[in-house]
């Protein structure tokens, strides 16, 4: 396991809730993220495949774990990273706390050799795991499109 992050994020209440984002759909970069939510809620998942959103509801006591971008590359993309994003709230703030671990800058990143060793074609290619997180955050968010850094032609 490399370097963690752990970001402390602060969403006040916005009286119009639905004229502004929290925070906009993406995927994150790391390889798992352990989320911390208050009660809350806000956070949605995008369903596989649809256009649908899934709301993410509190549970008192329990932690959301996701699949990240990084792990989706070294699976060869038999797990997929989740699309996300936080809806503003109109009458409470809300404050959550995600864990991202993340493998090393100087690792190079791409299907790990167990996985593509039966003759499975690899679809991604290997990227220095810095000029990953680089290019994710050269542009705004825009739902999964990062991953596409890293797929083969
Ligand atoms: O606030 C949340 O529940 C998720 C925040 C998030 O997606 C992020 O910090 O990458
Ligand atoms: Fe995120």
């Amino acid at each position: 396991m490399g370097p963690k992050r752990i970001n402390l994020n602060y969403y006040p209440k916005c009286p119009n809730p639905e004229l502004t984002v929290g925070v906009g759909r993406h995927s994150d970069v790391s390889t798992l993220t352990i989320l911390l939510q208050d009660n809350i809620g806000g956070l949605y998942v995008k369903k596989l495949d649809s256009n649908s959103w899934v709301h993410i509801p509190p549970i008192d006591g329990a932690i959301v774990i996701n699949i990240r971008d990084a792990l989706q590359i070294m699976n060869n993309g038999k797990y997929k990273s989740i699309e996300h994003r936080v809806m503003a709230n109109g009458c409470n703030n809300r404050i959550s706390v995600p864990i991202f671990v993340n493998p090393k800058p100087n690792d190079l990143i791409g299907p790990l050799p167990e996985v593509v060793k039966n003759g499975e074609k690899a679809i991604y290619k290997q990227v220095l795991y810095s000029d990953y997180v680089k290019h994710f955050f050269r542009k705004a968010h825009d739902g999964k499109v990062t991953v596409d850094f890293s797929k083969i032609n």
